[in-house]
């Protein structure tokens, strides 16, 4: 397949390594200085840049009928807008706020959890998650995955950074050089405490969910999700 990467930061190195380990060819590296982009000989886009330039790459890959996998944070209020342009164009397009399959099986946890708790009203939810001190934004983007699965579930209804109200869910976020991501949800009551944790060793699970993602949306039409690339429940 022919992959165009953009964004060649951290994790666009790593997926570049990992899809050409898998055979792939990288046809293009754009960043924000890229002019031109030659659309016709792409196969399928994964966009690993910045919250504030990941909508634009995802919009120029639509509208040119190239399947998009993103795996870019911190850009969700447009979410919206990428899904009605996919369907406008019959296109392809999978955000994921995490692509390893071991923080995909912990969503799948994360759900369970807190459907066995949510009658519990003596316990109460709390996230944190720790990241390398380049992150843009905070909190990360699987936090707010598992926030919002924790709310599918139970009475919370929001979730907020540090300080929550009543049926918020407060996240912590602290940077910690070097830490490529770890996740914690914890259930606290007077007596007890029960947590679950996720720990990225490093980038490669990200990198290899994002290529087999892009290996999977070739020749599909829709907005899917990891759950469909997995074929988790
Ligand atoms: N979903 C997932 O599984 C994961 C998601 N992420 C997310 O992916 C994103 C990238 O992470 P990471 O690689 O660590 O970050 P980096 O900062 O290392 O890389 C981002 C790259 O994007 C480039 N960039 C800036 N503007 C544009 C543009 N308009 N078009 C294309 N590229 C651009 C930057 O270039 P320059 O430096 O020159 O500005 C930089 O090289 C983040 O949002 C992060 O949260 C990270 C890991 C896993
Ligand atoms: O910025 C990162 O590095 C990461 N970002 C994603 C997020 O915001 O959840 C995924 C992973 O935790 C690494």
């Amino acid at each position: 397949m022919n992959i165009a990467l953009f964004g060649y930061g951290k994790m666009g190195k790593m997926i570049e390594q990992i899809a050409l380990k898998r055979n792939h060819t990288i046809v293009a590296k754009v960043d924000v200085d890229t002019t031109e982009i030659n659309y016709s000989e792409i196969d399928v886009a994964i966009d690993f840049s910045m919250p504030n330039a990941a909508y634009g790459n995802i919009k120029n890959c639509l509208e040119h009928n190239i399947p998009v996998i993103s795996g870019t944070t911190g850009w969700l209020q447009d979410y919206q807008n990428a899904v009605d342009l996919c369907k406008e164009k019959n296109g392809a397009f999978i955000y994921a706020s995490n692509f390893s399959l071991g923080v995909n099986l912990f969503f799948e946890l994360n759900s369970y959890l807190a459907k066995m708790m949510a009658p519990l009203k003596q316990y109460n939810v709390s996230m944190e998650e720790i990241h390398h001190t380049q992150k843009l934004d905070a909190p990360s983007g699987t936090a707010i995955t598992l926030a919002e699965g924790v709310i599918n579930e139970t009475d919370y209804t929001n979730w907020k950074l540090d300080e929550a109200g009543e049926q918020e869910i407060p996240i912590t976020a602290k940077r910690i050089a070097d830490t490529p991501g770890t996740h914690t949800v914890s259930y606290d009551s007077e007596v007890d405490g029960i947590e679950i944790k996720h720990t990225a060793h490093n980038r490669e699970g990200f990198a290899l969910g994002a290529v087999i993602a892009a290996e999977w949306i070739v020749g599909k039409s829709g907005v899917f999700t990891m759950k469909d690339v997995l074929n988790l429940s």
